[in-house]
């Protein structure tokens, strides 16, 4: 099925899922500290909800998880703010131009950080490809961020206490001022794990300067996505992005970033 947006052709048949699954088993990536998700069978007396128990005619789950902690999810600025905020009434639309970079962050001390100057060299070297096009603006557009080493274990990987690489404030400045308006990243943050809440990148990105009394001009509309995966066999370069969150009133949702590649230009 093909689509013409502008200019661009995008074939909906050969979709970029680049969203974690979420499972009740130990395959699950968990960060935060918290244990696995669970996924199981509601009970009322020996009524069991699981069609292979021979009690009901569906299955029927309750499921208990973390947005933050579980895997792929879409935050707004209600993730950091004293009032409360709900990604479902932040993002209200789902399809964006989005470029796709890679970087190695880099040994600061005993942390591994993506700068500026790592986001701006991957920025150019898009541009710089005969099949890409600097002409696609990043206003109101994504920015998605797979950082190396790329491994598969990402999926299932257990964070905590790790320190994983984080994004540098001024790399988060840049990012807010190149009017990127959604990020997206295959960490469990934007921020060091241990940073007494300092959490410069989110605040920066968001445009957050008090989280007890928002400016007017912090950034309401802007979204972080976290936990995705980029398999390796994925090009830089320009994509549509189709970003889909589940509609929780809340700071956060589970979502499924799908990529599409654009022809055509
Ligand atoms: N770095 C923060 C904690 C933090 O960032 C955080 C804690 C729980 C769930 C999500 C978090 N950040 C996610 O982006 C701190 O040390 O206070």
């Amino acid at each position: 099925m093909l689509a013409k947006i502008n200019n661009f052709e995008i074939d909906l048949s050969k979709p970029i899922d680049i969203s974690i699954q979420l499972t009740n088993t130990n395959e699950n990536p968990i960060a935060w500290y918290i244990e696995k998700p669970v996924i199981e069978p509601v009970v009322f007396g020996d009524w069991i909800g699981k069609v292979s128990e021979g009690k009901s005619s569906t299955n029927f789950n309750n499921i208990f998880f973390n947005p933050h902690g579980h895997g792929t999810h879409t935050e707004c600025l209600g993730h950091i703010t004293n009032d409360f905020y709900s990604i479902n009434q932040s993002l209200k639309q789902f399809f964006f131009f989005a470029k796709l970079i890679t970087v190695e962050p880099e040994k600061i001390g005993d942390d591994l950080v993506i700068t500026k100057e790592q986001i701006l060299t991957a920025l150019n070297a898009i541009s710089a490809s005969p099949e890409a096009s600097g002409s696609l603006s990043m206003t109101n557009g994504a920015l998605i961020i797979r950082t190396l080493p790329n491994q598969k274990d990402k999926k299932s990987r257990k964070y905590s206490n790790t320190n994983p690489p984080y994004l540098s404030e001024e790399a988060a400045i840049f990012i807010r001022e190149s009017e990127i308006q959604h990020l997206l990243i295959d960490l469990p943050s934007v921020d060091k794990e241990h940073d007494e809440g300092k959490l410069l990148a989110h605040k920066a990105f968001w445009n957050v300067k008090d989280t007890h009394n928002l400016n007017n001009d912090a950034r309401f509309e802007a979204t972080i996505t976290e936990m995705i995966f980029v398999p390796n066999e994925i090009e830089d370069g320009n994509y549509l992005l189709n970003l889909q969150i589940a509609s929780f009133e809340n700071d956060a949702s589970p979502s499924k970033p799908v990529l599409y590649s654009i022809a055509n230009f």
